[in-house]
């Protein structure tokens, strides 16, 4: 699954903007917030999650949470059409409360790990998300370059994965374009985000095919 971020399309075109990559075909509608708190920067809330949807979105909506506390943020999106949602263990008081609030708001749940942050968070929920974000740069800024250590950790994820016998999705997020996809993929990684790899090139349908075309020669799937 391709997620394009719309951290690096144009706010003032953002409904057309995501016409435009979906019609491209994207999978999914990465929503990167940010508080100015959790992390340096500030960008959008639920208020422009159900702007989407009222202007005719229909794809499932990835709101990627970088904002603490975290769970009056849950229950906006809930309200605001968020298909998933995904937030930082570290900036909740209660992680297994934060992820049963958005089971019971009826969207997919997960958690994001920060290049640095330990798998341990991972532990005791297994059993309860749905998706698993690894960052493979700091949050908080589009542009930047994929950290490579992130492999490693993609590949022990994919084990736990495993291990617990549910389908998880792996999410990757952070420096991804063509001439990294491969790599992350093969690694265990199964849902890409990718921002400044996709709106900052003319023709996004170009972008996302390279992409695809990349994760055509993958050649050990994950298990
Ligand atoms: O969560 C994020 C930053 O905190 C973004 O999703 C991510 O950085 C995407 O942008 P790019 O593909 O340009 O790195
Ligand atoms: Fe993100």
């Amino acid at each position: 699954m391709i997620a394009p971020s719309i951290l690096s399309a144009d706010f003032a075109r953002l409904g057309e903007e995501v016409e435009k990559v979906i019609a491209a075909g994207a999978d999914v509608v990465h929503f990167d917030v940010m508080d100015n708190h959790y992390v340096p920067n500030l960008t959008f809330g639920s208020m422009i999650c159900q702007a989407l949807r009222d202007y005719g979105v229909t794809a499932p909506i990835d709101v990627h949470l970088m904002v603490s506390p975290v769970d009056s943020m849950i229950e906006q999106f809930l309200k605001a059409g968020a298909s998933i949602i995904t937030f930082h263990p570290e900036a909740t008081q209660h992680v297994d409360r934060s992820l049963q609030l958005i089971k019971d708001g009826g969207a997919d749940c997960g958690l994001v790990l920060n290049p640095a942050t330990p798998l341990h968070y991972l532990d005791y929920v297994m059993d309860k998300v749905d998706q698993i974000l690894l960052m493979s740069v700091n949050p908080g800024f589009g542009g930047q370059a994929f950290i490579d250590s992130t492999l490693k950790k993609i590949e022990a994820v994919r084990e736990m994965i495993t291990l617990s016998g549910r389908n998880i999705r792996l999410e990757v997020d952070g420096g991804i374009k063509a001439s990294n996809i491969r790599a992350a993929a093969e690694a265990g990684a199964d849902m890409f985000v990718a921002g400044s790899a996709i709106f900052n090139q003319p023709d996004y349908r170009q972008a996302i095919d390279a992409m695809r075309a990349e994760l055509a020669l993958v050649s050990r799937l994950p298990a």
